[in-house]
């Protein structure tokens, strides 16, 4: 493919095309803005509503994360949009958790610190020692993604990025088994059985056979030092579409074509909005939308073939339903709801458990002060499930309810279902940010992947190839003056 990109003597580009106003497309259009600077125009299409998988239901007045919910404390992308738009932490509230295997509570965690750790010990040797080191070490390391944004270095893949980070270790860690890894750190089978596989099936709704990467993204979402923003996730969103002064279309992109006239290249996007059908020409396009066919973004390429025929692999179902009601202790063993002193039920991989997790929760305005219910009274829990609860099913887990309310997600990839990790450069100047969920999803996954495409894109441009891929960052950063 002949380079044709837009610019023929350095002149910046006029107009950039965000498609999806989640996390990804909405910190892309701020960071596209940084770099490109205040002239070019940035419009952002959603055909849905802005926040994407960040989103809330309302419950007796009061609004509940359905989607993504919980930041760690070094997810540093997050951190800052959070402090540049002026919101607020909401730290999360402690409570305890248990593990069901479908018969009976399997591990409790109690008041105590010390006498957790204990039993801990007893049941599993070191096994949660060995695990929480290896978390660390994965944590470190992701860290130095940081550090060569800020210094402006972009990749032009998923397997560069984790090649600069974690060198091969990193990329094998997204092609085997998260409990083959563990075996081999010598964690226990009963370990992994007893707490790992229930920390995936909450995070993930997978099993222990998802690879190592997102195994180790899944425990760091279980470590105690979690957050979400005061008043919902998706504020991120809206105030980074605005911070961008970017133009949101409340519409779908259809189809994406490359136009050619000379040396320059543009791309016209078909799209859909209330008042009809469009089009509109660009000179850089980011899609920020997941393009697997399970997800049904709608967006069609003509005119010129991507890396890819059809993206393989196929997104997770999890059903999301929060319920107003009273749980059932009964059913784990606890006919007096009084003497039930857990905020989250864990499960184990055990045949004919219909739900993952049941937790209460807490609404996203919690600056008011907020006390978690008890189980004798009324509260609002969050279920997760691979399918739709029936009414049997909710009657097994509450007593009684007042209202029910179910988001069902295509909610991140189908671990397993697909060999490698898709592009991210599909065409000259048209790139895909949603591949990086295939190593590991969430928010700051996507966070990081806006951060390199704005730059990538940028290098791209401009033609400063020594800014793209570079090997042995770590060194060439000391050194830089
Ligand atoms: C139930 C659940 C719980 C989760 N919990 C956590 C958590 O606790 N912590 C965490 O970090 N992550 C969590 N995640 C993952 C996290 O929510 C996602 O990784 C992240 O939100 C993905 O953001 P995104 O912008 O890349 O994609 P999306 O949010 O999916 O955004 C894509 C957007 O593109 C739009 N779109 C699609 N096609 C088109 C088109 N043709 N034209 C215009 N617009 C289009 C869509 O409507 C959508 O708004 C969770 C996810 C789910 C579903
Ligand atoms: C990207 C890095 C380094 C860390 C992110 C850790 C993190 C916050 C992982 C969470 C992943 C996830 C998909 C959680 C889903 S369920 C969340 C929560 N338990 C809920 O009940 O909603």
């Amino acid at each position: 493919e002949p380079d044709r990109s837009a610019h023929v003597d350095g002149a910046p580009p006029s107009k950039i095309a965000v498609v999806g106003a989640g996390i990804g497309g909405s910190a892309t259009a701020h960071f596209l803005r940084q770099h490109f600077g205040p002239e070019v125009q940035v419009d952002v299409f959603e055909k849905g509503e802005v926040g994407g998988r960040l989103a809330t239901v309302t419950v007796n007045h009061n609004d509940y994360e359905s989607g993504g919910s919980i930041i760690h404390s070094l997810n540093l992308h997050m951190q800052e949009f959070v402090k540049q738009l002026g919101l607020k932490y909401r730290r999360s509230v402690a409570g305890k958790t248990a593990v069901f295997n479908g018969d009976e509570m399997i591990l409790e965690e109690t008041d105590w610190y010390l006498l957790d750790l204990f039993r801990l010990w007893w049941r599993y040797g070191i096994s949660f020692i060995r695990l929480q080191m290896w978390v660390e070490e994965i944590m470190e390391k992701f860290m130095r993604i940081y550090k060569y944004q800020a210094h402006g270095y972009a990749f032009s893949s998923v397997e560069e990025l984790l090649d600069s980070l974690g060198g091969s270790g990193f990329i094998n860690m997204t092609r085997r088994p998260l409990s083959d890894s563990l075996l081999e750190l010598g964690v226990s089978q009963r370990f992994i059985d007893e707490v790992i596989a229930p920390v995936m099936r909450i995070n993930y709704g997978q099993n222990v056979s998802i690879p190592a990467f997102v195994g180790a993204v899944s425990l760091a979402g279980a470590q105690n030092n979690l957050w979400a923003v005061e008043g919902g996730n998706k504020l991120v969103c809206s105030g980074l579409l605005k911070m961008a002064n970017a133009n949101l279309l409340q519409g779908q992109v259809n189809s994406i074509s490359p136009i050619h006239s000379g040396e320059v290249l543009q791309y016209q996007l078909n799209f859909t909005t209330a008042s009809g059908t469009g089009l509109e020409v660009y000179d850089i396009v980011v899609l920020a939308t997941p393009l697997q066919a399970s997800v049904r973004s709608g967006v069609q390429f003509e005119g010129f073939t991507p890396p890819f025929d059809q993206l393989p692999g196929n997104y997770h179902s999890t059903v999301a339903t929060i319920v107003h009601g009273y749980l059932n202790t009964s059913f784990f063993g606890f006919p007096d709801p009084r003497l039930f002193p857990f905020a989250s039920v864990l499960t184990t991989e055990t045949p004919d458990l219909f739900f993952n997790s049941v937790a209460s929760v807490c609404p996203v305005n919690i600056s008011t002060g907020f006390r978690r219910k008890q189980p004798q009274e009324a509260g609002v829990y969050k279920v997760f499930s691979p399918q739709l609860l029936d009414k049997p099913q909710l009657k097994t887990l509450f007593r009684s309810y007042y209202s029910v309310q179910v988001t069902e997600w295509q909610a991140y990839p189908q671990y397993g279902s697909s060999q490698g990790l898709p592009p991210v450069e599909l065409h000259p100047n048209l790139y895909y940010l949603n591949g990086i969920e295939w190593a590991g999803s969430a928010m700051e996954m996507s966070s990081v992947a806006a951060k390199n495409i704005a730059l990538l894109a940028y290098h791209r441009w401009n033609r400063q190839t020594d800014m793209v891929d570079q090997k042995d960052l770590m060194h060439r950063i000391k050194t830089e003056l």
